[in-house]
């Protein structure tokens, strides 16, 4: 559970950690400032991503996002660099609620996923929906969640960066949740600027992406490890 950005210079690559959310019956809020401390002195791991995929964010209500954002934010506060929130929903309302809490609360950037029931059938749709949301906090940097065999939604990754930032000024990078390293070095090719980060996000092939050209990871696996990969 582990996830790397780029710090907030995009040229230094950060690890970071995507978080699970700890229930019993309910989310086990009170565990989360010991879960921070556990990151930050067992794992190295300074950086974290909360409500993604490993924290069951979409499998939770609203209220329950809303807070389990506001604690790793509190928590983390003078202990992590970066809290980056997911805020995906199928709702475009709720995402933006989401966002703008994410912006209220000082979290240091947001990613959104594609809806995935009534799906976007072009760059152009899911763009616009991607818009709407980065819109509602326009002061936090903003990764595209592209993770393709969960949303079904097959939209190349490159095909997407092409003049995203045109639409979407806050436009930070991509979450890379996919097995297709053609798309992912086409994406690589087309940031010549290093405007973007890349963050991969399949464990299995980091090493390939990080040959590649990531700036970053988010994981499940890796922490420590990670780290000193990049500063070698
Ligand atoms: C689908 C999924 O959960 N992918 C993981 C990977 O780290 C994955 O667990 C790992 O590659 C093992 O297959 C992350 O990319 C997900 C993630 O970063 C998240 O929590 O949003």
């Amino acid at each position: 559970m582990c996830l790397a950005l780029p710090g907030k210079s995009l040229q230094q690559p950060l690890v970071k950690n995507k978080v699970v959310t700890p229930m019993r019956k309910e989310i086990n809020f009170s565990v989360i400032g010991q879960y921070v401390d556990y990151l930050v002195k067992e794992q190295g791991v300074k950086n974290v991503f909360v409500n993604g995929t490993t924290g069951e964010g979409l499998s939770l209500s609203i209220s329950e996002r809303r807070r389990v954002a506001e604690e790793w934010v509190t928590k983390g506060r003078n202990k992590l660099d970066q809290v980056v929130i997911h805020v995906g929903a199928l709702s475009l309302k709720e995402s933006q609620e989401l966002a703008q809490h994410a912006a209220e609360i000082g979290a240091d950037g947001i990613a959104v996923i594609a809806p995935f029931f009534l799906k976007p059938w072009n760059k152009d749709v899911l763009i616009n929906f991607l818009k709407e949301v980065a819109a509602a906090a326009p002061a936090l940097p903003f990764y595209y969640y592209h993770i393709p065999a969960l949303t079904g939604i097959k939209i190349r990754a490159e095909e997407l960066l092409d003049g995203i930032q045109d639409k979407i000024p806050t436009f930070q990078g991509l979450k890379f949740s996919d097995t297709d390293l053609l798309d992912f070095g086409q994406c690589v090719d087309q940031n010549r600027q290093r405007q973007f980060a890349f963050l991969f996000g399949v464990d299995e092939q980091l090493l390939s992406a990080l040959v590649m050209g990531a700036t970053g990871a988010v994981g499940s696996f890796v922490s420590r490890d990670l780290s000193t990969l990049w500063s070698n």
